[in-house]
């Protein structure tokens, strides 16, 4: 059993234990990977900071811990260099964020020049790393040992680029009512099947990520971002990221619906010609267009790629997390996503003497951990399990800490 003092590092160079308090345990700080966490206090304070640099932040961790019942298969995860896709997804608020983010940092500290992707419309990067990460554009995470970005997609913004290009190629209701008002009525049919009006103008829940996913496929087809070798996704929650996994196809379908349409409509009459001639480049619009689409398709295969992809579930142990993950799990094994891991957030660690309402709190975790163990979708996953910890996880030090315990 490994014994930590004040003096010990506990992860490469950039953590370092700086309190006097024992940390005594199986915590899997490298390089002695256990399968087993087993605390001999349920909770040691832990003082974290980077060591590099001026001792700006220091915060306290309290480690506590609970056996785990299987491990994350780390080795297996960080292997090779061709690029690989984690995508963390489950209910609102179960840990998916802190799970990405401690999953991110981990990689680039095992040598992979890692890009962390926040898809969610709420983001909540920025507060897990505790840096400003909004823009839209890749910002470099401190801390690290190796080269970690975090990129948070604005959604409100995708979409309006995808409306803008969808609007110029005959997708709006004023082309509509143009249209109708020519009498070309078996147009105006084909627009009416497609509710392109509808789509655009309320779009459904995971159309924003769906487009904020092409983005980033956009992103990582440029030379400039070749370097990634390991992309994790933090997703938005599960009734998003189910839509999603349908929208691809369904846009595919309807992009294709609509270029065809462009191309009648464009060869129709003059007159309608000149609608389109209010486009200050009608080509550079449809090319937009056909690129958006080619892109869906990429998204809608990298998801169902059980080489590069892999889609983890997080959830936590209360009946209702469980089962909202189970039909998160169906539906990914019927859209063909691979899926072989499921975090099980927020486990109460063990104590000597719980209070009543640690008594019955663990008693209900125990039966949901129960219920995850009998599900027909749940029990072949391999299942991971991550402690509850008593304070915020909150930035690069804090983030390692958890991510050393749940990725090993
Ligand atoms: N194992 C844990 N122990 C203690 N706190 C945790 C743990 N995991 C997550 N938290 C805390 O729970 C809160 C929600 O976590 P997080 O933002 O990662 O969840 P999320 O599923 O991404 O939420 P959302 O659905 O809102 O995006 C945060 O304050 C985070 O610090």
């Amino acid at each position: 059993m490994a014994s930590y003092t004040s003096s010990s590092a506990i992860s490469s160079s950039s953590l370092r234990i700086t309190n006097s308090m024992p940390i005594k345990g199986l915590l899997s700080f490298p390089p002695t990977p256990s399968p087993l966490l087993s605390f001999h206090k349920a909770s040691t304070f832990i003082s974290l900071r980077a060591s590099n640099k001026p001792l700006t932040k220091s915060f306290q961790v309290r480690a506590v811990a609970t056996p785990t019942e299987s491990v994350a298969g780390f080795d297996d995860m960080v292997a090779g260099t061709e690029r690989k896709y984690y995508m963390l997804g489950g209910k609102g608020g179960v840990g998916k964020t802190s799970c990405a983010a401690s999953l991110a940092v981990k990689f680039a500290n095992n040598g992979h020049p890692t890009l962390v992707v926040s898809t969610d419309p709420a983001h909540s990067l920025s507060d897990s790393f505790a840096q400003d990460l909004t823009g839209g554009a890749l910002v470099q995470v401190d801390g690290p040992d190796y080269p970690l970005f975090a990129l948070e997609i604005n959604p409100e913004k995708a979409r309006d680029d995808f409306r803008d290009a969808a609007k110029q190629n005959g997708g709006s209701t004023g082309v509509k009512d143009f249209m109708d008002g020519m009498g070309l009525g078996m147009i105006v049919d084909q627009l009416g099947e497609l509710k392109l009006g509808e789509l655009l103008d309320t779009p459904p829940p995971g159309l924003d990520e769906a487009i904020a996913i092409s983005k980033v496929m956009q992103f990582l087809e440029s030379q400039e971002y070749k370097m990634f070798t390991r992309v994790v996704f933090d997703t938005a929650p599960t009734g998003h990221t189910l839509r999603l996994l349908s929208l691809p196809d369904f846009l595919d379908a309807s992009i294709g619906k609509i270029l065809k349409l462009r191309q009648k409509i464009a060869s129709a009459t003059s007159a309608i010609k000149s609608v389109f001639g209010q486009e200050k480049n009608p080509q550079d619009a449809a090319d937009k267009l056909e690129k958006l689409r080619e892109r869906m398709i990429k998204v809608r295969d990298l998801f169902r790629d059980t080489d590069a992809t892999e889609f983890v579930i997080v959830t936590i142990p209360t009946v209702m997390a469980v089962n909202e993950s189970s039909r998160l799990s169906a539906s990914l094994k019927k859209e063909n996503v691979p899926v072989k891991r499921l975090i099980v957030n927020q486990i109460l660690p063990p104590s000597a003497s719980d209070c009543k309402f640690c008594a019955v709190k663990r008693k209900d975790q125990t039966r949901a951990l129960d219920v995850i163990r009998s599900d027909p979708e749940l029990s072949s996953l391999s299942m991971i399990q991550a402690p509850l910890v008593d304070v915020e996880i909150r930035g690069v030090p804090a983030l390692k800490f958890l991510g050393d315990i749940i990725w090993k």
